[in-house]
């Protein structure tokens, strides 16, 4: 098993390398060189499976011999017996046809801990083994960062810096970040969205003198084993409603792109997706793209659902890469082109993203208001990333069941759901004293010298 950039100029590398990689040194992301498929008789055999059953079947083929299956087979019993909920992924049915999978029962209350918890546990042994040391710096508006500083800490051969947009994070975001008390761990606010701070750590990764020296390692969904482990969940819930016997389709809250494109891989692989719906908040170029073929930043404008106010989606470069038939020389110019502010997706690319993505957007007041209504018509508090998707959905709905993802958990965002519910979501008791915690943050400017002096001046103490 092979990754391959999608710029085409980096050296192809094993699933570990892939993982400990980070970013391609050509500035792409990995990818498989080729995907694994399913056949509908190995898919109809996970009815009724655990989740992490389920998670083996589906991602030991992208393994290769990095792990032994035993190694692997311990990593996501460890990753998952944190979780609240004995489907780790539950299913509840919405309205006709419309069903929520919940994606916010692990530690940090929000999808990301489905890959983190993992790779967290695939980093500790494959570290072991080599006895090495890393950095890992991510870029997060929120979520990711807090799932990983929750799967990080304390690990004696890693070092984790987390950077986020100052004052764009909800307070209970902030703090699940600020108030880890390991050393190994470092919030760092940048003055700036979240786009600039995941330009920063590209830049991080295509400053060689810095990436090597520090031996640079990254846990946003730049790293291909992170969207990996979100293609399970996509298994559980289309089984769950009769996959491979029936099409099912998705609606993703999206901002970064790396949760729906891994529905796209499970649809690669064999699982019959009919539709994967992008839905996006007023921060809505992925849905401006789809419509017009026009892929053009505008700015980021602050929303209610801070984890998906992003203008740059890096991995709306991997589907390129498929869309433009694995040309890594067209990708490349794109992606310089959205350097200076956006590119034209051509008619036979767009027409191609079409066949497997839709999409659509809420507004401010859509999502307050479909917020209110969860709560009146259906029973369920939604967050607002969750309502984003839920909105969108109502357009979609038919004869094939709709299955919108729930990305995280109502009381990480209690001023807006309270604003559109009167109801103040509770944090779970083991999160009860999160504001009386001290926190621990360093400012930083949106600077990439200033941010590795910092960094090196860390790893120096
Ligand atoms: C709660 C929540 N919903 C949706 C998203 C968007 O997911 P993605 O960036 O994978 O598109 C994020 C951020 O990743 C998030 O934290
Ligand atoms: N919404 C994300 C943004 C980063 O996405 P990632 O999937 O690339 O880690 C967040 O919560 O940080």
């Amino acid at each position: 098993m092979r990754y391959i950039s999608t710029r085409g100029q980096a050296p192809a590398l094993t699933f570990e390398e892939t993982m400990l990689t980070g970013l391609a040194r050509d500035g792409g992301l990995y990818v498989p060189e080729t995907l694994p498929r399913m056949t509908p008789a190995e898919i109809a055999a996970l009815a009724g499976l655990s989740y992490e059953e389920v998670a083996f079947r589906v991602m030991r083929p992208f393994l290769g011999d990095s792990f032994t299956d035993a190694e692997f087979g311990e990593c996501i019993t460890r990753a998952y017996a944190g979780f609240g909920h004995a489907a780790r992924a539950p299913l509840k049915q919405l309205q006709d046809n419309h069903f929520l999978l919940e994606l916010f029962h692990g530690p940090t209350l929000a999808f990301k801990d489905f890959a983190m918890q993992l790779i967290g546990q695939l980093f500790q042994t494959a570290l072991a083994r080599s006895g090495e040391r890393v950095t890992i710096v991510g870029a997060t508006s929120g979520d990711t960062g807090s799932a990983a500083m929750e799967a990080f800490r304390g690990l004696s051969n890693v070092d984790v810096f987390i950077l986020y947009p100052h004052g764009r994070v909800s307070d209970v975001q902030r703090r699940q970040m600020t108030t880890v008390a390991e050393a190994n761990a470092h919030a760092l606010a940048i003055d700036g969205t979240f786009d600039d701070a995941q330009a920063r750590l590209k830049d991080m990764f295509n400053d060689f003198t810095f990436r090597d020296e520090v031996r640079l390692a990254g846990v946003n969904s730049i790293n291909f084993a992170r969207v990996l482990a979100q293609v399970v969940y996509y298994f559980t819930a289309a089984v769950a409603l009769g996959a491979p016997h029936r099409k099912v389709s998705f609606t993703v809250p999206t901002g970064n792109f790396g949760d729906i494109f891994a529905g796209y891989l499970a649809k690669r692989m064999g699982l019959p997706i009919e539709r994967l719906v992008v839905a996006t908040n007023h921060n809505d170029i992925l849905h401006r793209a789809l419509s017009s073929g026009d892929y053009v930043t505008h700015g980021v404008t602050p929303s209610i659902s801070p984890s998906m106010d992003i203008q740059v989606s890096s991995n709306f470069e991997r589907v390129l890469f498929d869309a433009y038939g694995r040309d890594g020389v067209a990708v490349a110019q794109l992606m310089d082109e959205l350097r200076r502010g956006g590119f034209h997706i051509s008619q036979g690319a767009l027409e191609t993203l079409r066949a497997d993505f839709a999409s659509g957007r809420a507004s401010e007041a859509q999502t307050s208001a479909m917020i209110a209504r969860a709560r009146a018509e259906m029973g369920e508090l939604l967050c607002p990333h969750s309502a984003v998707g839920v909105h969108v959905a109502q357009d979609f709905l038919g004869t094939t069941p709709m299955v919108t993802l729930a990305t995280a958990h109502p009381a990480k965002f209690p001023d807006a759901v309270e604003a559109a519910t009167g109801l103040r979501p509770a944090l779970p008791p083991r999160m009860a004293d999160l504001f009386e915690r001290p926190e621990r943050m360093t400012r930083v400017p949106d600077d990439l010298t200033q941010i590795e002096t910092l960094i090196r001046e860390a790893l120096a103490k």
